[in-house]
């Protein structure tokens, strides 16, 4: 079985990203520790598809398993206080190690789980979902608060990350679609002939091949961003190309309403209208707009409360003296981090909101 490897180099310690077809199954081979016990935390449409193989694949004398509801709304103070009450019933000890098995919502949950239960303890990301290529890498863990999104979290690194590419195979539309936002916003901060290429697929007919190919090229972007500034203090602020009205969107409208992709696309598209305005560029707008259209990305704003949907974009971790700094684009390929005044802000987004209606 043919396993690609990258390996991470993080403040604390080295892990590597395995890629491979069916590498669910091996997963011991991965948990190279001697741990005292094993805490498995997955979602009830995951553990339908894939518990099993991974519970069968480890020989370690104490595994338990914590199912929890599917959705962004799990993401939360009360699923987090449940899994800490079950692993402290269950007799985890600092020995022990939890593997997150499922999107980004179970591996923020449980890694911020685990970068808290007895002070930290180890975990592993088995991550299923396209999105995950990009939650399950770098090390950002948290949970969300009503007033933000991921307002409570730490940066705590993984052991290890064993992406088996096989569990995309079940995906539906809507989560393929949610998971090459990211990717595209990956390639957006990488180069032009990347960004280009992304704006070829056909999601609705993608390979095999094609999607190992983009997956390869977002997980490199992320993590040689990520090892280059694990904590966020300079370059890895580009990652969050598209999140600040993206993160907003998904708080205000209710969590879940739209897929965290869903959310950034329409967030990539306000980086562009307000790069093109601020910085007096030129970004091909009207393609990613049709590329997502083609698509079927939800390209409209459902709140016409922009105060409120503003008081969300003030919540985001990137503002300094509570001024909003927005991720930009002087090119494809060129992010770069500017601070947008709130009437400047307002000002962006009605015309924004006319913009995406009209198209
Ligand atoms: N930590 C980070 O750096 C980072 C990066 C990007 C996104 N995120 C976070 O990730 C979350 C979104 O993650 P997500 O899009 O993976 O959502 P998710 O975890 O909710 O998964 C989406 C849906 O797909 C289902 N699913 C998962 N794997 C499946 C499979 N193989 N087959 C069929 N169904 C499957 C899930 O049950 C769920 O219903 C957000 O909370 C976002 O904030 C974090
Ligand atoms: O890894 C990062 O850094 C990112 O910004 C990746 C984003 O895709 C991701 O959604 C992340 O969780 C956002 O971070 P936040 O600090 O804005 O909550
Ligand atoms: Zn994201």
């Amino acid at each position: 079985m043919k396993v690609d490897e990258i390996v991470v180099n993080s403040s604390s310690h080295s892990y590597r990203i395995m890629i491979g077809n069916g590498i669910r199954s091996q997963i011991s081979t991965f948990v190279t520790k001697a741990y005292s016990s094993i805490f498995i935390v997955t979602d009830e449409h995951i553990a339908d598809l894939y518990l099993s193989d991974i519970q069968s694949g480890l020989t370690h004398e104490y595994v338990y398993t914590s199912i929890l509801p599917a959705g962004e709304k799990t993401k939360c103070i009360e699923y987090y206080y449940q899994l800490q009450t079950e692993a402290i019933k269950y007799g985890l000890d600092r020995n022990s190690l939890i593997i997150a098995l499922g999107g980004g919502v179970i591996g923020d949950l449980a890694g911020f789980v685990a970068s808290t239960f007895m002070r930290g303890i180890d975990y592993i990301q088995v991550p299923t979902t396209i999105l995950a290529h990009d939650s399950s890498v770098g090390g950002k863990v948290a949970i969300n608060h009503r007033l933000g999104k991921n307002l409570i979290g730490s940066f705590y690194p993984p052991q290890a990350v064993i992406y088996d590419v096989e569990t995309l195979q079940s995906l539906s539309e809507q989560e393929i679609r949610s998971g090459y936002a990211e990717l595209i916003k990956e390639a957006l901060i990488s180069d032009e002939l990347t960004f280009r290429a992304m704006l070829k697929t056909d999601l609705t007919s993608l390979s095999a091949e094609e999607l190992q190919e983009h997956l390869r090229m977002g997980i490199k972007v992320k993590a040689s961003i990520v090892e280059a500034d694990e904590k966020e203090s300079g370059i890895r602020k580009f990652l969050n190309l598209g999140h600040t009205l993206g993160h907003a969107l998904e708080a205000e409208l209710g969590y879940g309403s739209l897929t965290h992709g869903e959310a950034v696309a329409i967030g990539l598209l306000f980086s562009f209208h307000i790069s093109e305005s601020i910085l007096s560029t030129h970004l091909p707008y009207d393609q990613l707009h049709e590329w997502f259209k083609k698509n079927n990305f939800p390209l409209i704003i459902q709140t016409e409360d922009i105060q409120s949907l503003m008081m969300k974009m003030k919540k985001d971790k990137k503002n300094v003296s509570k001024m909003i700094q927005m991720v930009l684009l002087q090119d494809i390929g060129e992010p770069t981090l500017r601070t947008v005044t709130d009437k400047d802000m307002e000002r962006h987004l009605n015309s924004f909101i006319g913009k995406l209606v009209t198209k």
